[in-house]
């Protein structure tokens, strides 16, 4: 049987990168979905080949999917804005959209017991990470910086692939720097964060120069489609009566991305009004479109919209 591992069975093919297990991939699945990219994934194959466009996804490690994108071996890749930032390849990769979910921070941690108070008493000590790049980065600055109190002694940067929780309590590391959530891990493993590195979220990139053999019409059409699911996920639609007199006031309240539908209703004196809205907003604003006389209002969940 040919392996859908070769270059023949991925020749003319938008090859897209999406991580193969851990926090994002589900809702890669999800959003695949609702974009209408239909795919089969045979048992423990890396590559599946869609159904409905000429096009292939690609499971891969969050981690290396920067470097795929920005050596353009794929045409489109999902994966964290930490991830990008460690790969540190920022001008080859170009981010075209936040997704919204895989939201954390980098953060670093010490134990809650312990006399490090701020970032400046880790330098010159040992320090366990996943980011062993961007920690390396921000504790050299730190100490560049004038005062700091280790003069010139040099940070120790640790790699750990994962439980990077655990390093303090082994007696690896003096702190970590590694993503927080909830906190739950964190405080579970006895730690608390003294400093940001950053914030992440998941991201859709392409390779800034695309590759010679990209699609380009079909990586528009799926940028679009994500980019109509994510658009559906932070919107809602409201919908409601309200009196002519009133209108004015329910406006101001919704006046819509581009402007409202108002149309007349079957009696006189009242409108019909229908806007979207930020789905965080509504409940709020439902409360003052009441306050200001509407009724019969309804907010409708999106599943895709263009906007
Ligand atoms: N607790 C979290 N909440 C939200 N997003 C997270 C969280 N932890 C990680 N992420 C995001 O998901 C990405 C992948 O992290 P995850 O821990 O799932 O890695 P992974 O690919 O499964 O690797 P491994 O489990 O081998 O460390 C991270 O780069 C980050 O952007
Ligand atoms: O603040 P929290 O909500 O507790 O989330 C933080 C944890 O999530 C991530 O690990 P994950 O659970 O994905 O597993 P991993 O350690 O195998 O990467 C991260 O590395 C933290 O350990």
């Amino acid at each position: 049987m040919a392996t859908l591992l070769s270059p023949e069975t991925l020749e003319g093919k938008l090859l897209f990168a999406i991580p193969k297990k851990g926090r994002l991939y589900e809702k890669c699945l999800e959003l695949l979905s609702g974009a209408d990219i239909q795919f089969k994934r045979a048992h423990r194959l890396d590559v599946a080949l869609v159904q409905n466009h000429p096009m292939a996804l690609v499971f891969l490690p969050a981690a290396d999917i920067p470097r795929f994108v920005a050596e353009g071996n794929v045409d489109l890749g999902i994966t964290g804005q930490d991830m990008v930032a460690e790969a540190s390849l920022n001008s080859s990769i170009t981010e075209e959209l936040e997704l919204g979910f895989g939201k954390c921070a980098l953060q670093v941690q010490v134990p809650e017991s312990s006399a490090y108070k701020a970032p400046r008493d880790l330098v010159g000590r040992k320090i366990a990470t996943s980011f062993d790049r961007l920690a390396g980065k921000y504790f050299e600055e730190l100490e560049s910086q004038e005062g700091s109190q280790v003069g010139d002694k040099k940070t120790a940067i640790e790699y750990v692939g994962g439980s990077v929780e655990a390093a303090c309590a082994l007696g690896l590391a003096d702190g970590i720097v590694d993503l927080v959530e909830s906190g739950e891990t964190m405080r579970a493993c006895g730690l608390h964060a003294i400093a940001t590195l950053l914030q992440s979220q998941a991201v859709l990139i392409r390779p800034t120069t695309p590759h010679a053999r990209a699609n380009v019409a079909l990586i528009k059409l799926v940028t679009n489609r994500i980019k109509g699911v994510i658009a559906a996920s932070k919107y809602v639609l409201v919908e409601y009566n309200i009196e002519k007199a009133s209108l004015g006031g329910a406006l101001t309240v919704t006046p819509g991305r581009r402007a409202a539908t108002v149309s007349p209703l079957d009696d006189e004196g009242w409108n019909a009004v229908s806007a979207m809205v930020l789905k965080s907003e509504s409940a709020n604003i439902m409360d003052r479109l009441e306050e200001l006389g509407a009724v019969d209002i309804f907010v409708v969940q999106l599943s895709n919209c263009r906007i």
